[in-house]
């Protein structure tokens, strides 16, 4: 009996192997993939590749040139690292080089296939994806956003004299407001639960990115096939779901109540709710929490990080914040006469280049966000099969001085040409072709007014004792100041301004 069972035991291994090895001999006859980085046995590069990848993307691209291959699980992700195969890939191919990498943990469990970002290139990321465009983007749409935008970052300036060393908090309640207020009506308050559970979620979601242990199915994507009850990774991510669409309910049922009242502020969810929104918008209840979920953490998480960095630049090099500062006393007066509102765009054209710059500086995505080809390519004499992942190596890029002269500087100078105000033209921070992010005005205006209240006020130093580091600094730290910094009010009239015109922001409730 024992020795019958062993030899069927080894009678699977070896057609197991045989069969391995004859699918790896098909595949390398059909395909070519550019410089694959050596893995183990079965696992790939799944545990070679860190949190953040930023330095170890610029560190491959310098061993590996212009594409490298990782297989993270099976997975085959291609990094491209420089503009130039950026553009050819993403952008010129857009049209097969759009979707997203099925995971079945992080898109379908912990987010009801609902969540825009993990997507697919399916109609119903068509519609989703309309739905936002038409919140964020165009005239009527900047209208929308700018009194909130000119508001919060009055309010932000106020907070960070109040509390300097809380500067990253007031970072992430100006930027969560903005885009609250245009979803739900009301103002992120300090420590607003819903901008708490918002920063703890977010990190859970990059911690189970492609994590083998946490979020096996999404590394192995064959375990989804296993009987549900062996799939130990789920009841966590089905208890995440859960809590997920409660925590939007309760806001849902909130408005609900102050639209019975007559209170309701004008905003995008009432205009869902009273159904006077476009037709799109007959979607069901978890579609539309989660599409203003992904509208408030993607527009609260990204901006608030790029307020952050920004200072940072300013503190490492703070020539350019001196030029900034000269020229914003231009237009704001040297006596501290008033803040900058978004108004003064056309006449401050350098802070439009602070504000690109802040976005190459050091890219939010250290290593971009992955696009799956939709069918078989070929490329420069290599041949790509369908479902390859392709990322642009965000660091690697930005860090490279073939792409950027002087690229460790923070150098607003270097976007001040004919492209100036193409808000995604000159880096790649938003990442590219048809998946570029949606938000992208938003965003930028967000930067744009926070960097020129900010500059226009303090004085941003580095603290000589905790030297800021410009490499390895987990920028997004949701809990924690991602660095130190000193923050100074320039002058006693500065300080009055700040307390005049923060105090009316502050008052604003709703
Ligand atoms: C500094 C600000 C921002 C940065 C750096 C940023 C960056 C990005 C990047 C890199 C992507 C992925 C692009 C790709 O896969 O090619 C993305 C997607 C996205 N962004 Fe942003 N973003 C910012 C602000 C915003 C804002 C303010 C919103 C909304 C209010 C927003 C909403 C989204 C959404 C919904 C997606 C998913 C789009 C899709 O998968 O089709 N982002 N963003």
């Amino acid at each position: 009996m024992l020795p019958t069972l062993g030899y069927s035991v080894l009678f699977i291994i070896g057609a197991i192997v045989v069969k391995l090895v004859v699918s790896k001999i098909r595949f390398t006859k059909k395909y070519k993939l550019p410089n694959v980085v050596p893995g183990w046995p079965f696992i790939g590069n799944s545990l070679d590749v860190p949190y953040p990848a930023g330095m170890w993307g610029v560190d491959m691209a310098k061993k590996y040139g212009e594409m490298f291959t990782v297989n993270i699980g099976g997975r085959r992700l291609v990094y491209l690292n420089s503009s130039r195969v950026v553009t050819d890939l993403l952008e010129k191919r857009a049209a097969i080089y759009s979707s997203r990498p099925f995971r079945p943990m992080l898109s379908d469990i912990m987010s009801g296939g609902a969540r825009i970002v993990f997507m697919g290139y399916t109609d119903r990321w068509r519609n989703q994806r309309k739905i936002m465009h038409s919140i964020l983007n165009g005239k009527q749409a900047e209208a929308k956003f700018v009194p909130f935008q000119d508001l919060e970052a009055k309010q932000l300036v106020l907070d960070m004299y109040k509390e300097p060393e809380n500067f990253h908090k007031a970072s992430q309640r100006f930027s969560n407001s903005v885009i609250l207020s245009v979803i739900f009506g009301r103002r992120a308050k300090k420590d607003d639960e819903l901008l708490k559970f918002i920063l703890g979620y977010t990190q859970t979601l990059g911690e189970y990115q492609f994590n083998p242990i946490k979020s096996p199915a999404d590394v192995f994507t064959w375990l989804s096939n296993i009987p549900t009850s062996l799939q130990w990774w789920r009841p966590f991510g089905e208890r995440f779901f859960r809590k997920h669409v409660a925590m939007f309910q309760k806001e849902y049922d909130a408005l609900l109540d102050k639209m019975n009242k007559g209170t309701a502020k004008p905003c995008f969810a009432v205009d869902v709710l009273r159904g006077t929104a476009k037709k799109e918008f007959e979607i069901d209840d978890i579609e539309k929490i989660y599409t203003w979920t992904s509208l408030i953490e993607a527009g609260s998480d990204t901006s608030r990080v790029a307020v952050l960095q920004m200072m940072a630049g300013a503190a490492c090099y703070p020539e350019w914040a001196k030029k900034a500062r000269a020229l914003l006393d231009e237009v704001c007066g040297a006596d501290a006469n008033r803040l900058p509102t978004l108004a003064d765009r056309s006449n401050l054209p350098y802070i439009t280049a602070v504000m690109k710059e802040t976005l190459r500086w050091r890219p939010f995505l250290q290593s971009g966000v992955p696009h799956t080809l939709m069918r078989d390519d070929e490329y420069e004499g290599y041949k790509f099969p369908a479902g390859t992942e392709f990322s642009w190596n965000a660091y690697s890029i930005a860090l490279n001085e073939k792409e950027y002269s002087n690229p460790l500087k923070f150098e607003p100078e270097r976007f001040m040409n004919d492209d100036l105000h193409k808000t995604a033209k000159g880096h790649w921070s938003f990442g590219a072709g048809r998946r570029v992010c949606v938000g992208l005005n938003v965003g930028a205006n967000n930067i744009w007014i926070a960097a020129a209240c900010i500059l226009y006020c303090f004085d941003i130093e580095q603290d000589l004792d905790y030297p800021i580091d410009q490499f390895n600094t987990l920028w997004e730290e949701p809990l924690k100041a991602p660095f130190k910094v000193k923050i100074t009010p320039r002058s006693k009239a500065h300080i009055d301004l700040i307390e005049r015109e923060g105090a009316t922001a502050a008052a604003a409730d709703y």
